[in-house]
């Protein structure tokens, strides 16, 4: 739930509405054996809550770290669920200062889960207080200013912190290294977005077939956010059109809403089309990508990115982005042919 990139757009793992927040919530699996994918994550995370569970003792901190959608505040709420304890969220960005961690800190109950989501987005003292918190369930409190001012140390109960970010090159090392497990949640295959769609399209009562599975996964940016919100544009579609959710109603329904084959929305092509065309396939920086096509650094960063260098239409080099030959094939383009295209952007 980081940074947005704004407007309708259906493929921004970013965005969400009230009503989607509702959504999700009545698909998110509530187990790890319900949880679809990530399967070496899953089978470490269960290790980690089995040996803690034998040695009756709070579970190590965890970190997940990954892009947006693929079930960071799934997997921490499932964390909670699975070993019974209560769950706590909070966010990095409403930690402005020491104080609000204090305050978060003092309140827990023995064994708490703390899900932290953006944590790296957190004030730098706050981080500074989390070391202490995380390592010896205690925190100093500073009390008055200058000569005068003391640190009181307050005894927390035991907690297991869940941090969740989309940019862990972000965590200052003395974070990162308290945490005793890190995650790293990968796009999914297009085999488990179809289970991830089918176990949603069950429980929301919708019959769609096997090909309209594959065509809404394929569509899906490897992000199950995105899968279940195709779902259900595709589900609209077949109810007004009467039709049911047939792998015409799929394309149909996508096309509508500018998603392409490959998953690309207006966003991706924007981006690809300012490389390509403007500068000729690149290298280009991220600043000047990101500028060009009007959007935060950080969106097309943590967003954009991951995703065209997944699916090999640009990659990363030390000098800057560069479109793939896949890339250019994508949009049917070859180098040196911005004479001819323009800039029409
Ligand atoms: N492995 C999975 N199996 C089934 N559904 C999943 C899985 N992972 C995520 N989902 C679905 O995708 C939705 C988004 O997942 P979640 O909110 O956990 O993502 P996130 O990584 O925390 O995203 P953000 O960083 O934006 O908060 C969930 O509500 C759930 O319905």
């Amino acid at each position: 739930m980081s940074e947005s990139r704004g407007g309708e757009d259906l493929v921004d793992p970013t965005a969400q509405s009230e009503a989607e927040i509702a959504f999700e919530g009545a698909l998110r699996p509530r187990s790890l054996a319900e949880f679809v994918g990530q399967r070496k994550v899953r089978g470490q995370l269960q290790l980690l809550l089995d040996a803690a569970a034998i040695q009756d003792r709070t579970p190590d901190h965890i970190l997940l770290a990954g892009p947006p959608g693929l079930g960071k505040t799934t997997l921490a709420m499932i964390v909670a669920q699975e070993t019974g304890r209560p769950l706590r969220m909070t966010s990095g960005p409403a930690i402005q200062h020491a104080g609000d961690l204090a305050a978060v800190l003092s309140a827990l109950v023995p064994g708490e889960v703390l899900f932290v989501d953006e944590i790296h987005r957190m004030a730098r003292t706050a981080e500074e207080m989390l070391y202490l918190a995380m390592e010896d369930f205690r925190i100093d409190i500073m009390v008055g200013k200058g000569a005068g001012a003391t640190s009181i140390p307050l005894d927390l109960s035991p907690f297991t912190l869940v941090g969740a970010t989309t940019r862990s090159g972000l965590l200052p090392n003395p974070l990162r290294d308290r945490f005793g497990f890190t995650a790293h949640l990968e796009f999914y295959e297009t085999e488990e977005l179809i289970e991830v769609l089918r176990r949603a399209a069950a429980l929301l009562g919708v019959p769609i077939g096997e090909e309209a599975l594959l065509e809404i996964a394929s569509r899906s940016r490897g992000t199950p956010r995105i899968a279940n919100r195709l779902l259900r544009r595709v589900r609209d579609f077949a109810l007004v059109d009467g039709g049911g959710a047939s792998v015409e109603a799929v394309r149909a329904a996508l096309d509508l809403y500018d998603v392409d084959e490959l998953g690309l929305d207006r966003l991706d092509r924007a981006v690809m089309t300012v490389l390509l065309k403007r500068f000729d396939g690149g290298p280009v920086g991220l600043n000047t990508l990101a500028v060009s096509v009007g959007e935060e650094a950080d969106t097309i960063e943590s967003v954009v990115e991951p995703f065209l260098v997944r699916i090999g239409l640009i990659s990363r080099t030390p000098r800057g982005r560069v479109a793939t030959r896949a890339g250019w094939a994508h949009f049917g383009l070859s180098r040196g042919q911005d004479a001819l295209f323009g800039d029409d952007l």
